[in-house]
């Protein structure tokens, strides 16, 4: 099938990687000249494990190209996949004028029948919204040619894109009833068929349900964490370890051991957008969504934790100290830094008085972009520096603080770090380490609601 991806992101670039993988005829458009130029030079401008393969295979067949032509690409595809950056408004709401954008270019162009597909998350009637965007750009060309608006969201995590975009747990596709809808709900089911393998994984419902199922994945998942963090930091109270009651209640099937883990909060490009979008449509509706906002204000609280605890420790003046951070990007696996934990935290340390020395394995260059971006020109930018070797951070410091669980970070030496570090304290907002392990090796460490055991 011949199909066009407009926005070359995170979800955009793996769909139409993917999509080509499985054999259709891909055109990759996007506005940023800069993205372009370094695909068309056999670069891949995000880091997502196995994409750069996939790419490459499939550039070498023919079956995907790069462009910043926008004629060419609504002339591509018989199938136009819209996933561009949805980030939110001033009020938190999403911002939809890239996608609305988007849809223009595509009505302003158009010369036969098209499926328009929603990937990007966006709220509940934007569909709508679109539909109207191209059959104002028709009425204006004086040109009637019949289309289709799809929401099929995307559910795949960074890190582990192209796996969840090949083998999705379901595929939502939110369709019309009338004709064009019944025309785009087949091809979007022959498109999606190659994933389906043993049993259908496919999910049909009306557009306004298939846009609400996106808020509402995320939003349950976001909710687990922010539950998880609560009852960790009153674990930290009462001296109970999180750990064991996460294993605890995990193995119930009703609960399950996914999204469990406490931490220094979530962070990423979709939870924290997601949940206050979502919040925004309630409040458009006259709702106040009271778990949903609980869980904003928990995680919120959760950036600062380890500043707390930090503080407790060594007094409030953190002048002339000097933090190792390991961890920068929101997770592992993945160069995106926004919305990341280490960004405030960072920014408190150095409020504080205190030098930080920052390492991560893959996203050092986009955390020198944001923290320019954040603090350069003042006096904190000064003290904060950025290594390529995790013990360079290390080696002086006043305490270790991880951030990330990278897997490199899992079994350091942890001889050479408390010989390094002046004072052997750890402070890990990921639960990385045993305990009682570290007791052993003399280190204090102070973990996220593992009260009992330190
Ligand atoms: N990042 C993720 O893990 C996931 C993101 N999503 C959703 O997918 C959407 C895209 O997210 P990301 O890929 O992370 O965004 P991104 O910011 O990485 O990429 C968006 C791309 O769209 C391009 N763009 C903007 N306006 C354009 C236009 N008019 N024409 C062509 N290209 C244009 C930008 O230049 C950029 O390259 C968002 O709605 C997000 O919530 C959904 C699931 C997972
Ligand atoms: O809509 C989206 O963009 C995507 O958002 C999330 O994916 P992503 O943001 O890539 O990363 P997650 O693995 O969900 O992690 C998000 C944040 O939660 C944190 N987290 C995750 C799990 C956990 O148990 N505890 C926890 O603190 C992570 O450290 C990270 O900061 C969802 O998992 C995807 O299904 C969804 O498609």
């Amino acid at each position: 099938m011949k199909i066009t991806i407009i926005g070359t992101g995170y979800v955009g670039l793996v769909t139409g990687a993917c999509l080509a993988e499985i054999g259709n005829d891909v055109f990759c458009f996007d506005v940023d000249e800069r993205k372009i130029a370094i695909l068309n030079d056999g670069g891949v401008p995000i880091h997502e494990p196995g994409l750069a393969e996939v790419i490459a295979r499939n550039r070498a067949a023919g079956r995907i190209r790069f462009s910043t032509d926008v004629d060419a690409s609504v002339m591509h595809g018989d199938v136009q996949f819209i996933a561009v950056g949805t980030p939110p408004d001033e009020d938190g709401s999403a911002d939809l004028q890239y996608v609305l954008a988007a849809a223009r270019a595509i009505g302003a162009r158009m010369n036969g029948f098209k499926v328009i597909v929603d990937k990007s998350t966006v709220p509940v009637g934007t569909a709508k919204r679109v539909s109207e965007a191209l059959a104002g750009e028709l009425a204006r060309r004086n040109e009637a040619h019949g289309f289709s608006v799809v929401s099929n969201p995307e559910f795949l995590k960074e890190g582990a894109a192209v796996e969840d975009f090949m083998r999705p747990d379901r595929i939502v596709l939110g369709c019309d009833d009338d004709e064009n809808g019944q025309r785009a709900r087949a091809m979007m089911k022959q498109l999606y068929s190659p994933f389906n393998r043993n049993h259908e994984r496919t999910m049909y419902m009306d557009v306004r349900s298939a846009e609400f199922t996106k808020y509402a994945a995320n939003a349950m998942l976001a909710t687990r964490i922010s539950f998880m963090n609560e009852l960790a930091n009153l674990a930290d109270e009462v001296g109970a370890d999180i750990e064991y009651v996460r294993r605890g209640i995990g193995s119930d099937p009703r609960i399950g051991y996914s999204f469990l883990y406490a931490g220094c909060g979530y962070g990423g490009s979709c939870f924290p957008k997601d949940v206050q979008a979502l919040i925004r449509t309630a409040s458009e509706h006259g709702h106040d969504l009271k778990v949903l906002n609980a869980v904003e204000a928990v995680n919120e609280r959760q950036k600062n934790v380890l500043v707390d605890k930090i503080l407790n420790e060594l007094g409030s003046d953190l002048t002339g100290k000097t933090f190792a951070v390991w961890g920068l990007a929101f997770k592992p696996n993945t160069d995106d830094m926004r919305e990341a934990p280490s960004r405030p935290l960072i920014a408190a340390l150095l409020r504080k008085g205190a030098s930080v020395r920052a390492y991560d394995p893959v996203a050092l260059d986009e955390a020198k972009r944001v923290f320019g971006l954040d603090l350069s020109g003042t006096a904190e930018f000064e003290r904060l520096s950025f290594q390529h070797d995790p013990y360079e951070a290390t080696e002086g410091a006043d305490a270790l603080l991880i951030v990330t669980e990278w897997k490199e970070f899992k079994s350091p030496d942890f001889g050479r770090l408390k010989a390094q570090l002046s004072a052997p304290l750890v402070f890990d907002g990921r639960n990385l380490y045993e305990p009682s392990e570290m007791r052993k090796q003399g280190i204090k460490y102070t973990a996220i609601g593992r009260g009992r055991v330190l």
